[in-house]
């Protein structure tokens, strides 16, 4: 049995969860089972923490000593934030108090700066968090429900996407012909469909690698470190446009990929799975400080699932953003415009539907904005917390492409004619959707690359024991998640271009509320675990998580 390295009683420097900050802390107990510490903060807080998150007093001491003594002037600017330096402050004032008064309230942006460098000055020790949310060990009935989770989803995910492609090219998709005929088994599989998706990955893997385009900087990892990432994805999507739009004039038929939407779905799958089974592997090898928080369950299955590498690359080639941003989403727009052809084609119309053209037209918008401003894909939950596993895999290459077209798809085989006012409605509601997403995506993201930006120096801030502020006014002042709320708007401008008649249409505005509602609770328990009374604080502000005075 290994030896326990920190003893009972013992002063060490613990690091803060979710920050790269580390504070004193008296061991109290150590769990075999579950290898985690339980440590106690000056404040009175107990937490459990695992082993790479303790560091020796000593140690910790000596060698934040060396450091700072070889630091730059400019870098030295920050050691306040030192956690060496902080716990040798105290401050008699609680957390809560000094976020509350530390709301900075339309401050000139150098005052702003100031005041903000005051606040780290005078951090507190860490914020008094229940013991309901702390860093610990999930009970035994929690772990066999995710497990169970995992399976379940591991399975029931793919039958969906085939259920749905399956159901919804039916004359009649109602559900009240569930189960729909199940095509012979050699249908599922084609090999110049597999050859298609490798040739659109690799294409859009060549575009990814291309010097052109911006580098940006990705959000400090927990060693401080900051990852590049090429953000063309404009450029790649003009690029896919113009090949496209070359083929087309060449004779290639395009609603091949309607035709051929199963075995193109499943060709997907497989190299999705694949992809998973290789960062599963790679996770095992890769060192502490590049995994994420979750998916090391040590359950093969759940681990798959989940994934464990935060950023999983080849050399600079990043795996989770370039999946995330390119063969899916660009292919999701390719997808679109192949049914309004098929449409076309098979109700032998001169040009597409007005509800065709509104679900291109919307979702075009959708994926162009996303690749315009990928950026701020940067300081998305997907990007900064979550592990590569077989959940985003699966999500990025299969689940966006052959899901969210779901309403092209079906118009292909069921027209639903709009009125001239219907049009109308469903633009306007379309456009103060994506208003609202924009506005609020990009005043979170430009807060949070610059917090002293002069631009946003009217909004008001919380402090918070990590060094980052949240922001308590603009769009994150009137809800916690406004971008949520546009999103959800858009996805019920796209479903409603085609009409009540059906359920199936609308599976994708369904879906999205259930992966906002969740997305949304369990950002709220990370943030609450990263920011402590912080987030609190910004909770009693913001009352409402995604619609205003109701939810
Ligand atoms: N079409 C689709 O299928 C999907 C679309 N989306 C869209 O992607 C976008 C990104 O979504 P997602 O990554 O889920 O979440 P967010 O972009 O909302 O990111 C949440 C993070 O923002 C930070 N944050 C929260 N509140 C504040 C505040 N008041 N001030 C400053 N920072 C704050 C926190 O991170 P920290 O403090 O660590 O910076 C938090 O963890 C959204 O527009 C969403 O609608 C998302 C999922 C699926
Ligand atoms: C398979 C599961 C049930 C669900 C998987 C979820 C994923 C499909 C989504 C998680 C977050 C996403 C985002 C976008 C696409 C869907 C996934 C991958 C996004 C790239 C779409 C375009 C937007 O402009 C965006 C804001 C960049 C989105 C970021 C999050």
């Amino acid at each position: 049995m290994p030896a326990v390295k920190y003893q009972k009683g013992e002063k060490v420097m613990g690091r803060w969860p979710g920050s790269n900050l580390y504070y004193e802390v008296k061991v109290l107990s150590f769990d075999s089972m579950s290898q985690l510490y339980t440590v106690i903060y000056k404040d009175g807080t107990e937490l459990e923490l695992k082993e790479q998150d303790i560091k020796s007093a000593a140690g910790f001491q000596a060698r934040s000593r060396s450091r700072s003594r070889s630091r730059s002037p400019g870098r030295r600017r920050s050691r306040s934030r030192s956690p060496a330096r902080t716990t040798r402050r105290s401050s008699s004032r609680t957390a809560a108090a000094v976020a509350a008064a530390a709301i900075t309230d339309s401050v000139p942006s150098s005052r702003r700066e100031t005041r903000l460098k005051d606040t780290l000055e005078v951090r507190p020790s860490p914020l008094v968090i229940s013991t309901s949310h702390s860093y610990k060990l999930k009970p035994l009935l929690m772990c066999i429900f995710l497990l169970a989770g995992a399976y379940f989803w591991l399975l029931f995910l793919p039958a969906w996407v085939l259920f749905l492609i399956i159901q919804v090219n039916l004359e009649d998709p109602s559900l009240a012909n569930f189960p729909p005929p199940l095509p012979p088994l050699e249908a599922f599989l084609d090999a110049q469909a597999l050859a298609f998706v490798i040739l659109w990955i690799a294409f859009q893997a060549m575009l990814y690698i291309l010097p052109v385009g911006k580098l940006s900087e990705g959000m400090p990892l927990m060693s401080g470190e900051r990852l590049k990432y090429r953000t063309n994805g404009f450029f790649a999507i003009v690029v896919s446009a113009v090949v496209v739009a070359v083929a087309l004039h060449q004779g290639l038929d395009l609603t091949y990929i309607h035709s051929h939407f199963l075995q193109l779905a499943v060709a997907t799958f497989l190299i999705a799975t694949l992809l998973s089974v290789y960062l599963y592997v790679r996770s095992r090898y890769a060192p502490q400080e590049q995994l994420a928080l979750g998916g090391n369950s040590g359950n093969v299955v759940y681990d798959f699932f989940k994934g464990h590498e935060l950023n999983p690359r080849i050399k600079d080639f990043d795996l989770k953003f370039f999946c995330e941003m390119r063969p899916g989403l660009i292919g999701w727009c390719l997808i679109n415009f192949a049914m309004a052809l098929a449409e076309m084609k098979q109700q032998n119309l001169e040009a597409p539907s007005n509800s065709m053209i509104l679900v291109n037209l919307f979702q075009l918008l959708y994926v162009v904005d996303g690749l315009w401003n990928e950026e701020a894909i940067l300081t998305t939950m997907d990007l900064m917390h979550d592990g590569f596993g077989f959940m985003l895999a699966f999500g990025d290459l299969v689940w966006v492409p052959f899901t969210y077209t779901m309403q092209a798809y079906y118009l292909v085989r069921h027209p639903n004619p709009l009125s001239f006012p219907a049009l109308t409605a469903i633009v306007i509601l379309k456009l103060v959707g994506f208003y609202i997403f924009r506005k609020s995506n990009s005043e979170k993201n430009a807060f949070r690359r610059n917090p002293s930006d002069p631009k946003l120096s009217y909004l008001k801030t919380i402090p918070t024991a990590t060094g980052k502020s949240l922001l308590v006014s603009g769009w994150w002042g009137v809800i916690r998640h406004p971008n949520y709320l546009g999103d959800l708007l858009m996805a019920l401008a796209w479903s409603l271009p085609c009409g009540f008649s059906h359920l199936l249409p609308w599976y994708y505005m369904i879906y999205f509320i259930i992966l906002l509602v969740h997305r949304d609770s369990r950002d709220m328990s990370e943030c609450r675990r990263k920011y402590g009374s912080a987030w609190d604080e910004y909770c009693r502000t913001v009352r409402y998580r995604i619609i205003p005075c109701v939810y």
